[in-house]
């Protein structure tokens, strides 16, 4: 459907963009991020044919906008910033003039513009003048004569910029209708708007693709570890141990509460009691004893053939030669939160599932999962890792090159 391949822009005193490569597929709606400045409105014009790339191509529907400009923005629809609106027009007199020059048969305008009108919920709009006219209205007339000529693709630059909260969600709500029939490259700086509305991201940084990706694989793509978040009824260090020693769980770590388990599993009034008791291995060191350790309790490598081990649970088995812990908390002795429930964090070695079996590692034991989620990166915490350069702090040369372009104009087609 779009093929962008190989497409820079430089402008006088700036880059635009560098070496741009991407594809899309029928039916894909993409979010378009970057911070300001990255190089989104530029890609956008040259695919829209509002601007020449200095190198590189671009095809729509197979078609090469610089051999066929005319015939390719045919099947283009483009919702720029700031809607191209004439003020002074009334809503149908607007629209019939945008179908006049994207070539609709002068027969299906009438039908044709009274469809779309009733689809962007412009109805009984057709008479007002323009200029008196919301910003959410104006909107969705932007969109209205982006769609006039029954275009393929559908490009849309910020579209929810400055709109309040309900006109955000029902211009939402068109572009997902709109997505139904059309293929849609949609820029913003709203990033839950991408999650709300697309089926991939294009992430874009100082001219450059840094990202193409699923929203539900970015985790995977960043490298993220597999982590869940876990309530679970019953004692906490047995759940503890138990998880530790579920296959693929490399570290199992206990969420909220006033005590904080540490790393020989225990929690710090437990593990005054158990040290005085002589219960926790001598060579652990006493700051861990005493509970100052950190709450993560990663999980000890396993020797060939055995699952690993939370340390924890191989410091109370040590001393206690299996008889204490795992003895004491089946037989009700361990510490049993007030509710009966323990909150737990357990992350994976790597990007493996591991809900599965941590889920019938408990289910063995009889102790219910209350609550299992998923952890994973943030969309703003994955925009920020690709988009905070530490390289311009210093330097500048963004800002200083931004600026000069500014002042110093630039060449458009
Ligand atoms: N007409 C122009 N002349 C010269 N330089 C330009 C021109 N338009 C954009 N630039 C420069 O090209 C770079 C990319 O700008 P662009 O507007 O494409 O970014 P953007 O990602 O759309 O930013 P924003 O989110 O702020 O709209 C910037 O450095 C910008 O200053």
């Amino acid at each position: 459907m779009l093929e962008v391949n190989g497409v820079s822009k430089l402008y006088e005193n700036s880059r635009g963009v560098s070496g741009i490569n991407f594809t899309m597929q029928r039916g894909e709606i993409v979010g378009f991020l970057g911070p300001n400045g990255a190089g989104k409105t530029t890609t956008m014009r040259m695919i829209t044919g509002y601007l020449n790339p200095t190198s590189g191509s671009i095809r729509v529907n197979g078609l090469s906008m610089a051999d066929h400009p005319r015939k390719a923005r045919r099947t283009i629809g483009y919702l720029p910033e700031t809607p191209p609106l004439y003020p002074e027009m009334t809503v149908r007199a607007y629209l019939k003039f945008v179908a006049d020059l994207r070539d609709v048969p002068a027969r299906d305008q009438k039908r044709r513009i009274g469809e779309i009108m009733e689809k962007l919920g412009l109805g009984g709009r057709e008479h007002q003048i323009i200029r008196s006219l919301s910003k959410g209205y104006k909107q969705r007339l932007g969109l209205a004569q982006a769609i006039v000529h029954q275009p393929d693709l559908l490009v849309l630059d910020e579209p929810t910029s400055g709109l309040d909260p309900k006109q955000i969600i029902e211009i939402r709500r068109l572009i997902r209708e709109l997505g139904e029939n059309h293929t849609v490259l949609l820029s913003t700086h709203i990033l839950p708007e991408v999650n709300a509305l697309c089926n991939r991201v294009l992430i874009i940084n100082q001219g450059q693709i840094v990202l193409d990706e699923k929203p539900e694989l970015l985790g995977r793509t960043m490298g993220d570890t597999f982590e869940v978040s876990l309530e679970v009824k019953g004692p906490r260090e047995d759940v503890v141990r138990l998880l530790g020693g579920t296959p693929g769980v490399a570290a199992v770590e206990v969420l909220g509460g006033d005590e904080s388990i540490n790393a020989a599993g225990v929690g710090e009034a437990d593990a005054r009691g158990a040290a005085a008791a002589g219960e926790l291995s001598s060579d652990k060191p006493e700051a861990e004893a005493e509970g100052t350790a950190s709450s993560l309790l990663p999980v000890s490598p396993a020797p060939a053939g055995e699952r690993p081990r939370p340390l924890g649970a191989s410091a109370l088995s040590s001393s206690g030669e299996c008889g204490g812990a795992e003895d004491a908390s089946h037989t009700g002795e361990a510490e049993v939160p007030a509710d009966g429930t323990v909150k737990l964090r357990v992350s994976a070695a790597g990007s493996t599932d591991i809900r599965e079996p941590v889920f019938f590692r408990l289910a063995e034991a009889g102790y219910p999962i209350l609550e299992m989620k998923r952890e994973s990166l943030s969309l703003e915490e994955i925009f920020l890792k690709l988009t905070t350069d530490e390289k311009l702090a210093g330097s500048g040369s963004a800002d200083e090159a931004d600026s000069a372009a500014q002042q110093g104009g630039g060449e458009d087609a």
